[in-house]
């Protein structure tokens, strides 16, 4: 096994060996923040006719060709037409129909005339301005036509979507199943989250954390809890893992301490050994395996390695069995706000907060950068990405950004 892949040919090989899951249909509400699985062609227009933009007057156009503030035309109020309504009779010439925004445009007229450019007294109505024929009337499926292919698979359905398709009137939509990721903690000094904490032990928290970053990723979490560092127990959950779910994550026993035995547990649940450890920092140590066409992925015990290891290697597998078309997230050009000294032969991922600064992304490192320190993830929104050697680094200089928090945070984050 060679030693250290590069990040992109572990990705590329485990890419391989991930399928999309299963498909299911779900009323539209439920299928929120789902991944779309099917092409949706528009049933039909919309809007499903042509209507009226404002509150106003529907006329003809020639009625009004010469109205001004001084030569107002002067029409007849046939009726008034609300939205949801069609008009009893026809805009005959010399006549107008009062009309509500929404309202469908009725037989006869061409324009609306919105009620600020007219007065309206004892069923006549003056007409202040003229407007070229066709003017404020929405078109029949200028939003959206009949036919048209609005939603491709692959896509997130977000409130947009769901808007569309309820506007469409499409009750059910086919998306992709969540993938199920189960998830061990491995470790002696592992203890749940309740009581008091005993000397030399540690919370579980990867166990949360990783679970919290599948949900974020479209996947289903399927908790395994945790086991001492004892290959037989470990290989057992292993199996029950693979069971149960569709990839398997464990941490700790990834490195090359005395107890770390994730190889070991694998090879008895009966993975095959896919690589050992890539070439970044934090999260070397990465044990991959495959089983029953499921992977196995051990990461670092180290909860910053742990995530990190997610962002970059998990989340786009996982990403991919959801159905999404996009794995990855965004990468922007960013100047350092300050230096970072540290040499290193090896990639390495750094938390930072991107902001902008007079229209230029700049990007402040979010605090102790080892892979066991968690708070510095709490103010970041990014990654950098440091290609090895490149370090040390100056104030000023450019590097890339992951972003991994939200945008809308970007403006407020530097002063
Ligand atoms: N001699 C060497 N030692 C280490 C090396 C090395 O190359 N040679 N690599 C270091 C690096 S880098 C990393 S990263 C860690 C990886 O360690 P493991 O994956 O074997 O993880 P553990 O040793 O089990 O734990 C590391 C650390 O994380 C804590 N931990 C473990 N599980 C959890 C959990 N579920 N929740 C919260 N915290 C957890 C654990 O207590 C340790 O402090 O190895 C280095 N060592
Ligand atoms: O590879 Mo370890 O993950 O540096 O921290």
């Amino acid at each position: 096994m060679r030693e250290m892949l590069p990040l992109e040919t572990a990705l590329e090989l485990l890419l391989e060996q991930v399928k999309v899951v299963e498909k299911e249909v779900l009323e539209l509400l439920s299928a929120f923040q789902r991944v779309l699985a099917q092409e949706v062609f528009a049933p039909s227009n919309q809007p499903p006719f042509d209507r009226s933009p404002l509150d106003g007057y529907a006329v003809r156009g020639a009625d009004i060709a010469n109205a001004s503030p001084q030569t107002p035309a002067r029409l007849k109020v046939a009726e008034t037409l609300p939205a949801g309504y069609l008009a009893k009779g026809r805009v005959e010439a010399g006549t107008a129909i009062r009309i509500m925004t929404g309202a469908p445009i009725p037989p006869g007229a061409d324009t609306v005339i919105r009620f600020e450019d007219t007065r309206e007294n004892n069923g006549w109505v003056e007409i202040f301005v003229s407007l070229a024929p066709g003017s404020n009337i929405v078109r029949a499926g200028e939003d959206i036509r009949q036919g048209e292919l609005v939603l491709k698979p692959g896509v997130l359905l977000d409130a947009p979507e769901i808007g569309v398709l309820a506007a469409l009137g499409i009750p059910r939509v086919e998306v992709f199943k969540r993938p199920r990721v189960a998830i061990l903690s491995t470790g002696d000094e592992l203890v749940g989250l309740d009581g008091e904490l005993p000397p030399g032990k540690i919370r579980n928290s990867n166990l949360y954390a990783l679970a919290a970053s599948v949900l974020k990723a479209g996947g289903e979490p399927v908790l395994l809890g945790m086991v001492p560092d004892r290959v037989e127990e470990i290989a057992l959950k292993i199996s029950e893992g693979l069971r149960k779910a569709d990839m398997l994550l464990t941490t700790g026993g990834a490195s090359v301490g005395e107890y770390d035995m994730i190889q070991e547990a694998m090879s008895r649940a009966g993975a095959r050994l896919l690589f050992w450890k890539i070439d970044m920092k934090p999260g070397t140590p990465v044990v991959a395996g495959e089983a029953e066409g499921k992977l196995i992925l051990g990461l670092s015990g180290n909860p910053a390695a742990a995530l990190i290891s997610f962002e970059v290697l998990v989340r786009p597998l996982i990403r991919k069995m959801a159905g999404f078309t996009n794995l990855y997230r965004p990468r922007v050009a960013v100047k350092l706000l300050e230096d970072f000294r540290k040499k290193g032969r090896q990639r390495r991922f750094l938390r930072a907060r991107v902001g902008l600064i007079e229209g230029q992304l700049w990007a402040s490192l979010s605090g102790v950068q080892s892979p066991g320190v968690m708070k510095s993830f709490l103010a970041a929104n990014s990654l950098l990405d440091i290609p090895g050697g490149r370090a040390p680094l100056l104030k000023g200089e450019e590097v890339e950004a992951i972003l991994t928090g939200d945008l809308t945070e970007l403006e407020t984050i530097l002063d």
